[in-house]
């Protein structure tokens, strides 16, 4: 019988957005979550930082002691309160003492999952973390489990909700960023610190994690080049639609391979353009959707509600089962995989493409000067686009592709030249042919 078996113990730390619905639909339901993991679920305490802030959680679960709550008769450790410390000493304090953890916490694992992959596996604790990547989409299970016979070589797609809210409304209605990126923290989107969205931190932490899975090797958050969107512009998204084009915050993960056969990983967050017809334009508001390309699996897309209270809280108990089954049953979670350890290929060196959209004077010769400077840099132009006339003439360009640092050298040449009166956009172009 289940009810006979001692319970699987667990203490949550943080009860926030995401920590709030883990404990209402565990509470919910607990004959579901007892039939599916073979025991019955029992939450301890709640560790939070001030008490009075939750009146609907039973007072005698409410402790603000986490660590005496993790050194408690406990099983697993579920980690909702974000950030580095004291997050990174709690879950090490767990894992040490072999409970298992779960946690959504992709800022600690980007910097620190080595750490903790290394303290699971001397004492023998699961650590699952689906909810860090992508929110309620199955996402980490598929990289680390359902793929992990395949090759995997690239990984690309919309991890950020908040600023995916905040683009999808400056493309469609025209919405100014600040009043969106309002609406996207109260809506339980955007991180304690909003800045950890706007400027890339948390799609540059997922990305780590992404290549870190996808391909075996040890990536960290200052591995990843990152580009955030306080400097799209009106502008910027006005360029992008005349041309048949959105912008995006994209993560891309890719596995490169030299001409000599020498591998290395790649791993960037920048806004880009990308055609309308493209799959990833028609992702709107928070939700998150990523393409993982597979040798022998092909393309594979992920869809799905990538931020808030529910959604989360949705692949966190999915661990949280999976942690209580493995107790259940005395078996193992996934450990880390970084047998591969290939080196981080710098941003200077990877092929990208740029549309650069320029103010320049109404005169005859600008286009052969602005031209000839592409040329100097050995960087092919694809598409031309003269417009208007005195001072509204204008002129956009979108390369081919060529390695990152010869379009950043060429962009700076051309702000130099006297026909041009203003660089306006400068925006690289992902989801095309080159
Ligand atoms: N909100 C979302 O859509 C998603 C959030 N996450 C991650 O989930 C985690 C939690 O996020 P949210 O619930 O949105 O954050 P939140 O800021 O709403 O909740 C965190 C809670 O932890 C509490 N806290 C802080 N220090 C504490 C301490 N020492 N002891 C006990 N409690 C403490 C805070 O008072 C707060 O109530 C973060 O790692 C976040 O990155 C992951 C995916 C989506
Ligand atoms: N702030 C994050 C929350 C989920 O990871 C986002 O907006 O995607
Ligand atoms: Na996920």
């Amino acid at each position: 019988m289940i009810e006979d078996r001692a319970p699987i113990r667990v203490a949550l730390l943080g009860c926030g957005t995401v920590g709030t619905e883990v404990l209402r639909l565990l509470q919910d339901q607990p004959e579901e979550f007892a039939a599916r993991t073979g025991a019955p679920v029992e939450v301890t305490g709640v560790a939070v930082r001030r008490p009075h802030k939750h009146p609907a959680v039973p007072q005698h679960l409410i402790t603000t002691d986490a660590a005496a709550l993790v050194d408690g008769d406990v099983d697993v450790v579920v980690e909702l309160i974000g950030g580095i410390e004291p997050a990174r000493s709690l879950l090490l304090r767990a894992l040490r003492a072999g409970k298992s953890v779960v946690t959504a916490n992709k800022a600690l694992l980007a910097e620190h999952g080595s750490e903790l992959y290394a303290a699971a596996d001397a004492s023998g604790a699961d650590i699952y973390f689906e909810a860090a990547v992508a929110g309620a989409i199955p996402l980490l299970r598929p990289l680390r489990e359902s793929l992990a016979g395949d090759r995997i070589n690239r990984v690309m797609g919309i991890v950020n909700g908040t600023t995916n809210f905040i683009l999808s409304a400056m493309d469609s209605t025209g919405a100014g960023y600040a009043e969106t990126l309002d609406e996207a923290g109260r809506l339980g989107y955007a991180e304690a610190d909003p800045t950890a969205d706007v400027d890339g931190f948390d799609a540059a932490a997922k990305a780590a994690i992404l290549a870190s899975l996808a391909f075996h090797t040890r990536v960290t958050a200052s591995d990843v080049h990152r580009e955030g969107i306080s400097q799209v512009t009106p502008g910027d998204i006005a360029a992008a639609q005349a041309l048949g084009r959105t912008v995006k915050l994209l993560a891309i993960c890719e596995r490169v391979v030299d001409e000599d056969g020498t591998e290395s990983v790649s791993a960037r967050v920048h806004p880009a353009m990308i055609p309308r017809s493209h799959p990833l334009a028609g992702v709107g508001d928070a939700f998150n959707a990523v393409f993982v390309e597979a040798e022998a699996a092909g393309q594979l897309m992920f869809y799905g509600q990538g931020a808030g209270g529910a959604p989360t809280a949705s692949a966190v108990l999915g661990d949280l089962v999976a942690v209580a089954r493995n107790l259940v049953v005395a078996g193992k979670g996934p450990r880390e995989s970084a047998h591969a350890q290939l080196p981080v290929q710098p941003m200077g060196r990877t092929p990208t493409r740029y549309h650069i959209s320029l103010d320049v004077a109404d005169k005859a010769g600008v286009l052969s000067q602005v031209a000839a400077t592409f040329n100097e840099h050995d960087v092919s132009i694809s598409v031309v686009r003269q417009q208007g006339r005195g001072d509204d003439a204008s002129l956009v360009v979108v390369t081919h592709t060529a390695p990152d640092a010869a379009l950043r050298s060429t962009v700076d040449k051309i702000a130099q030249l006297p026909v041009v009166r203003e660089v306006v956009s400068v925006m690289r172009v992902e989801g095309e042919p080159s």
